[in-house]
């Protein structure tokens, strides 16, 4: 059984709760003020109210992580609004108990974090999805992100690839009203243009060739939960204007079908594209702009918030140890200068895959030098200029396809048939990656 710490200045609160935990026979230490608290990284868990008299839940939990403290910590707390939220999230909290809370509720949600803790041995500090980010800039994503999360309007989520667009839809889905119903995406660039409404919309049997039953669209599919368009710059103009009507009125027709439908969405969407000026070209609507933006969130690329680089390496490494087994400890401060001055114009998932590939390379000890994708890249083109000067007319078709092919098989391989994670690492969709294996007959 593991030990907690409890902290919680309220005294009744406090006192029940630590009956509660102790009947249930975990050993509680409990402090009224944070200050009071000896060696928090020799317990299992912190269990912190967010509301305390004298220093904020959240500074204490900053200064905790600051000293290097890695204890999982669930937070207790009144005031569950997005930005405590989103600000907790930041700092690795586990889970966010909102006052008043049932008894099995808080055993249940110990029992929880203390196996997690055991069976990895680590705390789920930076597991997948955790969010990072110190930069200012940052902080006010964060705060917006919260605020969207407590609305019900449409989120339109902009910036480069790779900033973590598709990271905080999810994230704004999973802290809103509407986080037990689904959370539906659709890649609006990497389905053919014909198909797109098709999937979005359903379709009745006869419908088009190849309509062989009803099919409900990704519209009703996410009923009740949220629908997430990314690449919206990419939709074509008459699809535009459907989607419009849908936001408009929440009722649309199945295609090939003559009764209206509707469904209880939210709708986020993302891009990388200037949609203004997409605009002004006449490729985007302007009406389902400012639909689409009730939220606007605008998420800045990674070089102009460097102050994020060192914590997000951190991460990397901390994860990538934990997927290859490797120990590397952290980065020599001449590679992370070198990193902080990078351009890293795939912002943060050039950065995880320049972590990850460096942490495999270094195995263990510190980082000296991080493997740019650039200078792959230039390794990989010195390469295949060699292999194609050699290659004849007839074979360059077979050359493309053996290629692609050898690298998907790769990465199936290494990451163990997971398509998302593949796809992920690729930068493209899961039905972009699905199309291609079906195509190389893999
Ligand atoms: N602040 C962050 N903290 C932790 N991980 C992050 C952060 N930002 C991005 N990532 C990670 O970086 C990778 C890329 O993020 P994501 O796929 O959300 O980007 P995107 O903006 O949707 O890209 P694209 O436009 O290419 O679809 C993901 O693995 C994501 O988890």
């Amino acid at each position: 059984m593991g030990s907690i710490l409890l902290i919680e200045d309220e005294r009744n609160a406090r006192y029940a709760l630590k009956r509660v935990l102790e009947d249930a026979g975990f050993s509680v230490v409990d402090v009224e003020d944070p200050k009071e608290a000896k060696n928090p990284d020799s317990f299992s868990l912190l269990i912190l109210d967010l509301k305390l008299k004298n220093l904020s839940g959240i500074d204490f939990l900053q200064e905790l992580r600051e000293r290097g403290i890695n204890v999982p910590v669930i937070v207790i707390t009144a005031y569950a609004n997005p930005e405590n939220i989103i600000s907790a999230s930041r700092y690795g909290v586990v889970d966010i108990l909102k006052k008043p809370f049932e008894r099995e509720e808080l055993l249940e949600l110990v029992e929880r974090v203390l196996e997690e803790k055991e069976s990895s041995g680590e705390p789920q500090r930076y597991s997948e999805g955790v969010i990072v980010g110190e930069s200012k800039k940052m902080v006010e994503v964060f705060k917006k992100v919260g605020m969207a999360a407590s609305t019900d309007m449409n989120v339109l989520l902009v910036g480069e690839t790779g900033v973590g667009k598709d990271m905080l839809a999810k994230v704004i889905h999973e802290k809103s009203h509407r986080k037990e119903g689904p959370f539906i995406a659709i890649n609006c660039s990497a389905i053919p243009e014909n198909l797109l409404e098709a999937e979005l919309f359903g379709y009745r049997k006869g419908a088009f060739t190849g309509a062989t039953r009803d099919i409900r669209g990704k519209i009703e599919l996410a009923e009740g939960g949220t629908l997430f368009l990314d690449e919206i710059g990419d939709m074509p103009l008459p699809l535009q204007a459907k989607l419009l009507r849908f936001l408009e009125t929440k009722s649309f027709y199945r295609l090939g079908e003559e009764r209206e439908r509707s469904s209880n969405v939210r709708v986020i969407a993302a891009t990388n594209r200037n949609l203004r000026k997409m605009i002004e070209e006449g490729n985007f609507r302007e009406d389902l702009y400012y639909r689409l933006s009730q939220i606007l969130i605008e998420i800045p690329p990674l070089r102009e918030r460097k102050e994020d680089i060192p914590i997000l390496i951190e991460m990397f490494i901390d994860r990538a140890n934990k997927e290859f087994g490797t120990s590397v400890k952290g980065v020599s401060k001449v590679a992370l200068e070198e990193a902080i001055s990078y351009e890293w114009k795939g912002n943060v998932r050039e950065l995880k895959n320049v972590v990850y590939k460096t942490v495999l390379e270094t195995k263990g000890g510190y980082i000296e030098k991080f493997i740019f994708d650039q200078e792959c890249r230039e390794n990989v083109e010195e390469l295949l200029n060699r292999c194609m000067s050699m290659l004849s007319e007839e074979e360059y078709k077979e050359f493309l396809a053996r290629a692609e092919k050898s690298l998907l098989r790769y990465l199936l391989d290494k990451y163990e048939g997971n398509k998302s994670k593949v796809a992920n690492l690729l930068g493209i969709s899961r039905n972009t990656l699905r199309m291609k294996l079906k195509t190389l007959g893999l």
